[in-house]
């Protein structure tokens, strides 16, 4: 007898997000069996190196050969050629689920090659750092993280409820959302941000007036977070752009708006405009503190214990806010 949620578990791509479901999966004890494949020799040698699964497969349709579960951590990019392999090598009600950061492409690259015997619960997990492959997971990731499934409609209720424990277990608050939805809240609340960073990091290394030394010298605390995140992986943020395409050049734009509304504001001296703004955006960052969501997850989830929502080492920086 078992009380494992599921006996095997395919993990597909092996970064940070794989190599973390990984690790968490396994201390959980939510799966028997872990059979990982990537895509090179290199990475797949390497997570079996670091003790990743108990089966490494260099072909991606042998790897999800009897498993009941199959977790898509590769970039949004390959979703659909992924699919595509896998489809005729699926047991019957295996559960295909994902992490990728956009759901609406996911959905329409994936779910047309996967057969009706299948049930396909899409998700994204709300967690990451900067770091990517094999060796940057960890399995305290996705404690007090949100996870999102949007599972398209007439799925399986019985595939969703195991997703849901499957991601609750590690530690996740899931939620299920409507994938349009998704797109759009992600576009503003964390595709933006890392376009903003990538492309702010960019202006400061092209300027003539001031030397990439003086940058590196006299990064102010706003700065550093910003070459922070612009450290992210590139082909992941490729992806994530070419696949919510709409959803985030209707954020730029809004963005740009506002921006611009600044500009005036600076030019014609217009403090009270600036005033209200920062007044308006530091009452944000007060109620993210309060819900208890301020870790950003690259600097301090590594640190946290189940359990606890707020690291330590951020007291400090709250002290910076409580004044007014
Ligand atoms: N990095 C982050 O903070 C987060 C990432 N995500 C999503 O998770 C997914 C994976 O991201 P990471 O783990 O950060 O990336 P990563 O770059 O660390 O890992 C990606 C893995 O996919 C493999 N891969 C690439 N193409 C492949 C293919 N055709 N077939 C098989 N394997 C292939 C790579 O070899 C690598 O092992 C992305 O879709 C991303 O949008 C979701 C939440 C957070
Ligand atoms: O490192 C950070 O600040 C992140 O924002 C991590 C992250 C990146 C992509 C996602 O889809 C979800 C979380």
């Amino acid at each position: 007898m078992t009380d494992f949620l599921f006996k095997r578990m395919t993990l597909i791509g092996i970064g940070l997000l794989g190599s973390s479901i990984s690790l968490a999966a396994r201390q959980k004890g939510l799966v028997e069996h872990i059979a990982v494949h990537t895509r090179s020799d290199a990475t797949l040698a390497r997570a079996e190196e670091l003790g990743l699964g108990d089966s490494y497969h260099k072909d991606v349709a042998e790897s999800v050969k009897d498993a009941d579960f199959v977790v898509v951590c590769t970039p949004v990019g390959v979703c659909g050629t992924v699919a595509k392999a896998i489809a005729p090598h699926l047991k019957e009600g295996a559960i295909i689920t994902d992490v990728g950061s956009v759901k609406m492409s996911i959905i329409r690259q994936m779910q047309p090659h996967l057969p009706a015997h299948v049930h396909f619960v899409p998700g994204h997990p709300i967690a990451g750092t900067e770091e990517s492959g094999p060796d940057a997971g960890f399995a305290e990731l996705f404690i007090n993280r949100w996870c999102i499934l949007t599972p398209p409609e007439g799925t399986d209720e019985g595939a969703i409820e195991k997703v849901k424990t499957f991601w609750s277990t590690v530690g996740s608050n899931v939620e299920l959302m409507d994938a349009h939805h998704h797109d759009n809240v992600l576009a503003i609340t964390s595709h933006l941000p890392h376009l903003i960073a990538y492309n702010i990091v960019g202006t400061a290394s092209d300027l003539e007036m001031v030397t990439n030394s003086e940058v590196i010298k006299y990064s102010a605390g706003g700065f550093r977070d910003f070459t922070r995140i612009a450290a992210s992986d590139p082909t992941m943020w490729r992806d994530v752009f070419l696949h919510n395409k709409e959803a985030a050049l209707e954020m730029l734009g809004r963005f740009t708006e506002d921006l611009t509304a600044l500009q005036r504001a600076i030019r014609w001296g217009d403090g009270d405009a600036l005033f209200d703004l920062f007044s308006r955006t530091r009452s944000i960052r007060r109620s993210i503190i309060d819900a208890g969501q301020e870790i950003a997850a690259s600097d301090f989830g590594r640190h946290l214990k189940e359990g606890e929502t707020h690291a330590p080492t951020l007291s400090s920086d709250d002290h910076e806010y409580t004044g007014s």
